[in-house]
């Protein structure tokens, strides 16, 4: 399946390259190159803050994109394994966890993490929100089979996937696309393409809420978008998943990671010290998985081996707070849904400080997301927002190409 030509993108078809191509391939090099300088100054080597083209690659052959169309991936492609069989980074590749199963504090800050360890790192101690993402085996068996899913249909394993990225909105967005009646989905997330993929799609499809037939059944887990691993487990369920991707300006979304963080553990230094490998000299600590996970021209690489650019939904998380109704309709179209979840779906919840569902006609409760959402940002020094805007903006260009959307975050900057 080949993935269809689009202007600018990386991947398009046709024999000549077009002059967007080769202004993202020079885009790739400076990149590298700045990455080069970053590696070699801070001295920490090129694994502590590698180049996009370092990044070790999962493509397969067969899969839909060719990886010589990709910015920045000339470096060979190691062919796969059988389903399952990929040199996957794991937990025991992640750095050493203090007995409570925590890292200590100078390990985590300071370690280079493959997006596929941010993963183990992320099932610390320091991630466990039970809205969010530290679902128990336990709570998926009973997640299964309560909350608004009627006991009727059968289980089916997911047509759409939202795969990120973490804090940028997701929980919003599935909440929203829950009040559509053609669509069920599983409360908790299940992190199977991540951290159960060993259990199984039996067990996977048990987690998931029975649905009737032209429904869809639906989950979030956060973390897919920046684990190797993802991409090619889902195309091997199915090639046609649809998904979903919830992305915001990435040092917000840093600094809400950050907040997450420090709301389990007051005692970690602050944004400033870990954002940094070098203050002095300005080198952005990017092994940081706090702002590694903001790197989306990175991770979307990966999945564009697997997944034509048309089977992903970009959805702004800046405009699912500022145009709730706008974005849900670009969802469902997507979903192939009729628009049901409407601007009559909304309200602003003043006290919340966000949109909220309005409550369903057979329920008392009130439906806008819980405290663990909308946390208050510590502030953090404006030199340092500067500096990390100005690291991002290179990648965040070369993410408005790929994706041929431009999610305006430069833009906030210059208004300020
Ligand atoms: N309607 C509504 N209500 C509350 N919060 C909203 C809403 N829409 C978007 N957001 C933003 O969602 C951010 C949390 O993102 P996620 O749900 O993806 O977080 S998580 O990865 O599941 O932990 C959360 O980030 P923080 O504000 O930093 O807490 C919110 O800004």
């Amino acid at each position: 399946m080949a993935p269809p030509a689009q202007p600018g993108v990386p991947g398009g078809r046709g024999s000549k390259v077009p002059p967007a191509r080769k202004l993202l391939c020079m885009c790739s090099l400076s990149l590298c190159l700045t990455y080069l300088c970053y590696s070699l100054m801070g001295g920490a080597g090129p694994a502590a803050l590698r180049s996009p083209a370092a990044i070790p690659a999962t493509a397969a052959p067969g899969a839909p994109r060719s990886p010589a169309a990709l910015p920045g991936t000339a470096a060979p492609r190691s062919p796969p394994g059988p389903p399952g069989s990929a040199a996957a980074p794991t937990a025991s590749a992640a750095p050493p966890r203090a007995s409570n199963g925590s890292r200590d504090a100078g390990a985590w800050t300071r370690t280079p993490l493959a997006p596929g360890e941010v993963i183990a790192a992320q099932s610390g101690a320091f991630e466990r929100d039970p809205q969010e993402s530290s679902t128990t085996d336990e709570e998926l068996s009973r997640a299964g089979s309560r909350g608004t899913t009627p006991d009727y249909g059968e289980k089916r394993l997911p047509q759409a996937l939202i795969i990120g990225v973490k804090k940028g909105g997701t929980r919003a967005l599935l909440e929203a696309i829950r009040a559509h009646p053609d669509v069920r989905a599983v409360g908790t997330e299940p992190h199977f393409f991540d951290r159960n993929y060993e259990k199984g799609l039996q067990w996977y499809r048990d987690v998931m809420p029975k649905t009737l037939e032209g429904q869809i059944t639906m989950e979030k887990t956060p973390s897919y978008f920046v684990t190797n691993e993802a991409p090619r487990r889902i195309h091997s369920m199915a090639k046609d998943t649809k998904l979903i991707v919830v992305v915001r300006n990435p040092v917000t979304r840093a600094i809400s990671d950050y907040t997450q963080t420090l709301s389990k553990k007051p005692e970690i230094p602050t944004f400033e010290v870990l954002a940094f490998k070098n203050r002095t000299l300005g080198l952005i600590d990017a092994s940081w998985s706090a702002i590694r996970i903001g790197i989306y021209a990175l991770h979307l690489e990966n999945w564009l081996q697997y997944f034509p650019l048309s089977q992903i939904l970009f959805v702004s998380g800046e405009r699912l707070i500022t145009d709730p109704a706008g974005e849900m309709a670009k969802v469902q179209d997507f979903l192939g849904l009729k628009r049901i979840v409407t601007e009559k779906h909304f309200y602003f919840n003043k006290t919340k400080g966000f949109p909220c569902l309005k409550k369903p006609e057979d329920s008392s409760a009130p439906r806008c997301l819980g405290k663990s959402k909308g946390r208050t940002h510590p502030k953090i020094d404006p030199d340092v927002i500067h500096r990390l805007r100005k690291f991002y903006k290179p990648f965040n260009v070369m993410f408005y190409q790929m994706t041929g959307q431009d999610f305006e975050w430069e833009r906030e900057e210059s208004e300020k």
